[in-house]
C-alpha cells in the first residue's frame, strides 16, 4: 500500500506534486492545522504529516496517530511539535534548516531599514494626505554597530548583509568559534558588551530555556539610549512588557517584531506604541523560500517513507539514501540480537553494551544501536521503535555503551550485544553473510551458527549424550517439525546450547517437558 501524507498547513503546492511523483498519496488541507479536533480525528489514516507553523503536533494528536512515521516541518523552528512526545511514539521529526534562511535574513534587514527611516508610519501619513516632511527624521545605518544575538545560519547572513552596508557587526553567540567569527568578519563579544555597543540589535537564536527573555528588563536597561531592536526569530526572546516600558520612556527608539510570545498576535503590549513595526510572522514568506522548503520537506519525507533515508531529523541521526540499503541488514541484525537478549532477560537491565567490529564499525552505528535497544525493550514494552528506544531506555535508567573496532576478527563484521543486569551479564553476537541474512554466531561465548526464524526454541544443557535424541523425539511426538537445528558447546562435557527452528508455535506444556529432560538447564521459546 502506498504511504499516505497529510499536508495540514499552507505549504507551496509544489510539495503536492513531489509526493505524487514519488508515488505517495497526498491530501492537501492547508487550513486543517487550525482545526485541532478535526486533525486529531483524521491523523490516524496517515504515515506522514507535512506542516508549517499553524499545526500544533501535541501529545493528543500523536496519541491518535497510530500509523504516523514522520512529521516534516517546511521551515526551521520545530517548537510547534512536541519532540519528546513524537520521539516516545517513534515518529521522526524533520525540518528544512536552510531553505528559508536568506529570506528571513532579508526580512530582518528590511525591518532594520523600516525602523531607521520609519517607513511604515511615513507611508501611512503620506497616503493619508498629510505630507509630514518634517515629522520623519531617520538615522543612517552606515558605520553604525549592529549587535547580532545568535550567529547561526540566519544571524550570519544578516551579519554579511550588514557588513555590505558598511555597518560594524558585533555578535554574541556562545557557540560561535573565534575562527568562524573571523571568517564572517564579525567581532565576537559577550552579551553585556553587545548591549552597551549596539545601535541596532537583531535576534537570531532559537527559543530555549537559556534564550527566553535574553532581552529582559535588566538587559534592555544596559542598552544604548536610542537603540533599535529587531526580532525575526521567536517570540519570547524579548520581554515584551519590559520593551513596551522602554519604548514609552524613550530609552528604546524603535522595535520591529515579526514574532510574538502569543501567536497569532491579535493583542500585544507593543501594539500601537511609537516606533513599533510589526509583521505577522512573515520572515519566511517569500515565493522562493516557500518553494525551497516545500520541495525539500516533500523530498525528505518521501525518501524516509519509501527508502528509509533520514535527513535533517531533529530526533534521529541522518541516513543517506546510499547508506540505507547498506544499513538495512545490520539494522535487522541489531534489532534481532536485541530481541534475542530481551526475550531471555527477565530482570531489570542496567547496561547495554554494543560492540561493532570490522566493516560494520564504519556504518551509522547510532541507528544500529537504536535498533538493538528497540529489539531489547520490545518484549517488555510493545510500543517501542527505533526512534523512541534510546529515550525510553534513558527514562528507565538503562546505560547504553557503544564501542567500535575497525579490525575484523573471524567475520568481516561482527555485532556483539551485552546485557548487564543486577544478577548476570549475557552476550550475544551476530553477523550478516553475503546473502544479506543476519545470523547469530555466538551466545555467551559459545559458538553457534543459526539464522533467526519466526519460531525458535533456545535450550541450554549439560553436554551429555542422549539430549538431542530425547529432545527430537519429544517434539516429534508432539507433532512439531524441526526445521533447523544449531548446536554449540564451550567444551566436551561442558555447557551446550541448542537453537532450534520449529514450524509453528511450541505449546507451553512442551516447553515444560523440554525443561524437565535430563541435563537441560533452561528452555525458552523465542519469536522473531
Ligand atoms: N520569522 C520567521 O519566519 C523565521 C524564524 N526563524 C527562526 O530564526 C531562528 C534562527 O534560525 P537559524 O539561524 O536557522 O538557527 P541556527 O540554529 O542556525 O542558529 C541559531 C544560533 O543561535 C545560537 N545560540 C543558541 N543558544 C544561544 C544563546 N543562549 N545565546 C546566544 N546564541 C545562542 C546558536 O549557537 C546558533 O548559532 C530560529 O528561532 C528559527 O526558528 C527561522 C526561519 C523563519
Ligand atoms: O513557516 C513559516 O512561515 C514560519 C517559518 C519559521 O518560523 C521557521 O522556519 O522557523
Amino acid at each position: 500500500m502506498a504511504p499516505r501524507v497529510l499536508i495540514s498547513d499552507a505549504l507551496s503546492p509544489a510539495a503536492v506534486q513531489i509526493f505524487k511523483d514519488r508515488g505517495i498519496e497526498v491530501d492537501f488541507q492547508p487550513a486543517l492545522g487550525k482545526d485541532k479536533d478535526k486533525l486529531a480525528e483524521i491523523i490516524g489514516d496517515y504515515d506522514g504529516l507535512a506542516i508549517r507553523s499553524a499545526t500544533k503536533v501535541t501529545p493528543k494528536i500523536l496519541a491518535n496517530a497510530a500509523r504516523l512515521k514522520v512529521v516534516g516541518r517546511a521551515g526551521i523552528g520545530v517548537d510547534n511539535v512536541d519532540i519528546p512526545a513524537a520521539t516516545a511514539r517513534g515518529v521522526i521529526v524533520m525540518n528544512t534548516p536552510f531553505g528559508n534562511s536568506i529570506t528571513t535574513a532579508e526580512h530582518a534587514i528590511a525591518m532594520m531599514f523600516a525602523l531607521a527611516r520609519e517607513i511604515p508610519a511615513a507611508d501611512a501619513s503620506t497616503q493619508a494626505g498629510k505630507w509630514e516632511k518634517n515629522r520623519f527624521m531617520g538615522v543612517e545605518l552606515t558605520a553604525k554597530t549592529l549587535g547580532v544575538i545568535g550567529c547561526g545560519n540566519i544571524g550570519s547572513i544578516v551579519a554579511d548583509r550588514a557588513l555590505g552596508l558598511k555597518m560594524k557587526v558585533v555578535a554574541y553567540d556562545p557557540f560561535l568559534s573565534p575562527e568562524r567569527a573571523l571568517d564572517l568578519g564579525v567581532e565576537k563579544v559577550e552579551l553585556d558588551e553587545l548591549l552597551a555597543r549596539a545601535d541596532v540589535i537583531t535576534l537570531h537564536t532559537p527559543l530555549t530555556d537559556k534564550t527566553r527573555n535574553v532581552l529582559s528588563a535588566e538587559a534592555i536597561a544596559k542598552t544604548k539610549k536610542g537603540v533599535r531592536i529587531v526580532n525575526c526569530a521567536r517570540g519570547g526572546l524579548v520581554d515584551e512588557a519590559a520593551l513596551a516600558e522602554a519604548l514609552k520612556s524613550g530609552h528604546v527608539a524603535g522595535a520591529a517584531f515579526d514574532v510574538f510570545v502569543t501567536e497569532p498576535a491579535t493583542e500585544n503590549p507593543l501594539f500601537g506604541l511609537p516606533g513599533v513595526i510589526c509583521t505577522p510572522h512573515l520572515g519566511a514568506s517569500t515565493t522562493e523560500a516557500q518553494e525551497n522548503v516545500a520541495l525539500q520537506v516533500a523530498e525528505q519525507m518521501s525518501d524516509y517513507l519509501l527508502r528509509g533515508a533520514i535527513s535533517n531529523a531533529v530526533n534521529f541521526p541522518s541516513i543517506t539514501a546510499e547508506e540505507a540499503p547498506k544499513l538495512k541488514p545490520f539494522i535487522e541484525l541489531a534489532e534481532k540480537l536485541g530481541s534475542f537478549a530481551g526475550q531471555l532477560t527477565e530482570t531489570d537491565i542496567k547496561t547495554v553494551r554494543i560492540t561493532y567490529d570490522g566493516a560494520v564499525a564504519g556504518l551509522k552505528i547510532k541507528a544500529l544501536t537504536s535498533s538493538a535497544v528497540a529489539g531489547l525493550l520490545r518484549p517488555a514494552l510493545q510500543d517501542v521503535n527505533v526512534v523512541s528506544a534510546p529515550s525510553i531506555a534513558r527514562e528507565r535508567g538503562i546505560v547504553i555503551e557503544e564501542t567500535t573496532r575497525e579490525v575484523a576478527g573471524d567475520y568481516e563484521s561482527l555485532v556483539t550485544l551485552t546485557v548487564v543486569t543486577e544478577k548476570m551479564e549475557r552476550s550475544v553476537s551476530g553477523t550478516v553473510f553475503a546473502d544479506g541474512r543476519p545470523r547469530i554466531v555466538d551466545i555467551k561465548g559459545i559458538k553457534v551458527d543459526a539464522e533467526f526464524a519466526p519460531s525458535m526454541l533456545y535450550v541450554t544443557n549439560e553436554d551429555r549424550p542422549g539430549f538431542v535424541g530425547r529432545f527430537a523425539s519429544l517434539l516429534g511426538d508432539a507433532g512439531l517439525n524441526i526445521a533447523t537445528f544449531a548446536l554449540g558447546r564451550d567444551r566436551q562435557g561442558g555447557d551446550a546450547i541448542a537453537l532450534v527452528e520449529v514450524d509453528g508455535t511450541v505449546p507451553a506444556e512442551i516447553i515444560d517437558k523440554v525443561q524437565q529432560l535430563p541435563s537441560v538447564k533452561q528452555a525458552k521459546p523465542l519469536v522473531f
